[in-house]
């Protein structure tokens, strides 16, 4: 079995993970992801008990049970940059002998939910309300560095996509990814779902204008007009496309939920954000422990 290099898989003195600071007995196989550190408190707010909490950079972790069930929450940072390092590190984590730095003869499959805010594409999407990812759609460009990318992603859509927008060149080719079936029908019931898209930035690659012009000012029509066999674009945000694909690649289950707080078609922004999410938290942990 091929030895992973010192500087590949980088261990802390202690045999915590690099960025994450975590060990493979600190995390649960159900791990909940997070953008913002401070929602991985209010959602250990909802917890049992909690046996570990650990912090490194933007990286704030516990775990512990809800109704019984062990749990880990994970907050991520903005951004399919950190997605890389948070999921790599996960499934090394559980995956690799950290000692002898080779790959474990046995696969262990984490599942990952992210609970995350978003904007809405539609203008029937209220704010305040929960949207299910039922497929993650990445500008950020992420997959396209590792080698399976096309055997795990929807190369129908993609190409539909691309000749819908009439894509810019010289953006990185977007990538489309199924969320896992069944935690997607776990996770579904009181979510509008549909496609989500994941950004590599707040403004312009989102459409937003403040001072400076974007590309292509049409951009969030041409993307809310777009239909493929029923599916249609509902969302956007930072994480969930990369959240997909490496899961996948990696033999883990994903799924995202995002609370609506602002609606980019109606210029609407929630009035407390926080009240409607917390709301989505518990019905997620009940849905997860059940
Ligand atoms: O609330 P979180 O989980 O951070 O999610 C969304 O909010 C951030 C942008 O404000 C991005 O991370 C985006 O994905
Ligand atoms: O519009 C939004 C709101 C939250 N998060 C995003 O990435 N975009």
């Amino acid at each position: 079995m091929k030895q992973i290099q010192a500087s590949e898989l980088i261990v802390n003195p202690d045999g915590s993970i690099f960025h994450l600071h975590l060990k493979p007995e600190d995390i649960a196989d159900t791990i909940i992801l997070v953008g913002d550190q401070g929602r991985v408190d209010m959602i250990g707010g909802f917890f049992d008990e909690i046996e570990l909490t650990r912090q490194n950079r933007e990286f704030r972790s516990i775990t512990g049970t809800y109704k019984g069930k062990r749990i880990s929450v994970v907050s991520t940072g903005i951004g399919t940059d950190n997605i890389d390092i948070v999921i790599n590190e996960l499934d090394a984590l559980a995956n690799i002998d950290l000692e002898k730095r080779v790959v474990k003869d046995t696969h262990t499959q984490l599942s990952f939910v992210r609970i995350g805010t978003s904007g809405a594409l539609q203008k029937d999407i209220p704010v305040d309300t929960p949207v299910i990812s039922e497929i993650a759609c990445g500008f950020d460009g992420l997959l396209n560095f590792y080698a399976d990318r096309d055997k795990i992603s929807n190369l129908v859509m993609e190409n539909s996509f691309l000749e819908h927008m009439n894509y810019y060149k010289k953006l990185a080719v977007p990538y489309f990814v199924d969320a896992d079936p069944d935690l997607y029908s776990i996770l579904k019931p009181g979510c509008t779902n549909g496609i989500t898209i994941s950004a590599p930035g707040f403004y312009g690659p989102q459409g937003r204008v403040l001072r400076l012009d974007i590309k292509d000012p049409d951009v969030n029509d041409k993307i809310s007009d777009f239909k493929l066999n029923g599916h249609r674009f509902t969302n956007y945000e930072m994480e969930c496309s990369a959240i997909y694909g490496l899961s996948k690649l990696l033999g883990h289950r994903a799924v995202t939920i995002c609370n609506i707080i602002a609606n980019r078609m109606r210029g609407e922004y929630s009035k407390d954000y926080k009240e409607g999410l917390k709301k989505t938290i518990t019905n997620v942990l009940d849905r997860l422990s059940y």
